[in-house]
């Protein structure tokens, strides 16, 4: 398959000024992108790091707020659940009012909120078959290793979200706790991906940054039948936080935007490859990665 670069332009937006800013005043709806997501104070992560990636992308970003987490650099250090029924009353005052062209999910922290996305969600037309396009990211623990949902959580997201992801995104610890499988080298990426398939989601993207022995950092998208490679150099900083919540984010925009799933992953391989690129150093460990690459200079007058 042809290589995405991170230097190369993928399909979509691509110049430095938000795709969807005209400079002025605008009567068009721009496209809407929902995040179902925990909130890290920390600003690297959750729907700090959904929204701003959806506003880089060109979409008007949509919040359900599921936690609030106290966290930094350091870890997450306490966190407050958002009641079940305030986390479905999000999603529906804002799919029935302000119309969700895409969707996906961040920390979803209890089985008790999981189980409501998901009846709010199938209420609300998102994921299934026809649905809205429904981007599962099943964060199972912060790169501290601090849970962001429980063994509860992990059963409920098997039995009522997955069946509905339209792409379901899981990092490597991730994909071992769906599965079972252990993928310490590429090339066992296929199994992996082909074991998660089976667990509901129309299409799986198994995210490479954890191998860290591997010079390129090659995500892997599969949709039953055909795998395709999403290649991508391996950028040497310790900066990686927020990450995953930028892959999955940009590929939400580009859905929302109507690329077809093969394109919007490109697309999130190509800006996340770019945010690790960009990330810098801020408070006593791992940094977050950027967008200020994607923000237009100020102008000059
Ligand atoms: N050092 C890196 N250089 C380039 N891309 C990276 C790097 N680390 C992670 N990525 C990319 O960031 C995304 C998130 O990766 P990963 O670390 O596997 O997930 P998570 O952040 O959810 O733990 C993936 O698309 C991956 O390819
Ligand atoms: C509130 C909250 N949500 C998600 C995460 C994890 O973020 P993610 O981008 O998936 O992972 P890292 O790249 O930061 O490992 C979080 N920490 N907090």
């Amino acid at each position: 398959m042809a290589g995405t670069s991170a230097h190369n332009a993928p399909p979509g937006p691509k110049a430095r000024r938000p795709v969807g800013d005209t400079g002025g005043m605008s009567d068009t709806r721009p496209p809407s992108a929902l995040t179902i997501a925990g909130s890290d104070s920390g600003g690297a992560a959750g729907l700090e790091a959904d929204l701003r990636t959806f506003l880089t992308c060109g979409v008007h970003g949509l919040v359900a707020v599921t936690a609030v987490t106290v966290q930094n650099t350091l870890g997450v250090h306490d966190r407050s659940d958002i009641p079940p029924h305030i986390v479905a009353g999000q999603i529906e005052a804002v799919a029935a009012d302000m119309g969700v062209d895409a969707a996906k999910t961040g920390m979803l922290a209890s089985a008790g909120i999981i189980e409501a996305v998901a009846e709010a969600c199938e209420r609300a037309g998102i994921g299934g078959a026809a649905g809205i396009p429904f981007v599962v990211d099943p964060v199972a623990a912060s790169m501290h290793g601090h849970p962001l949902f429980d063994h509860a959580g992990l059963d409920a997201l098997r039995r009522f979200l997955l069946p509905m992801a339209t792409i379901l995104t899981p990092n490597l610890d991730e994909v071992r706790l769906l599965t079972g499988i252990e993928v310490t080298r590429r090339s066992q990426m296929r199994d992996a991906a082909v074991a998660l398939r089976e667990l509901g989601p129309t299409y799986v993207l198994v995210k490479s940054g954890h191998l860290t022995d591997d010079p390129e950092c090659v995500d892997l998208l599969f949709d039953g039948t055909v795998f395709t490679e999403l290649p991508g150099p391996r950028h040497d900083t310790p900066h990686t936080h927020g990450a995953g919540d930028a892959m999955a984010s940009a590929l939400t925009s580009g859905l929302a935007r109507g690329m077809s799933v093969q394109d919007a992953a490109r697309f999130g391989k190509w800006y996340v490859s770019n945010a690790v690129r960009h990330s810098y150093p801020m408070g006593a460990k791992v940094g977050p990665v950027s967008a200020f690459w994607r923000v237009a200079e100020e102008p000059e007058d």
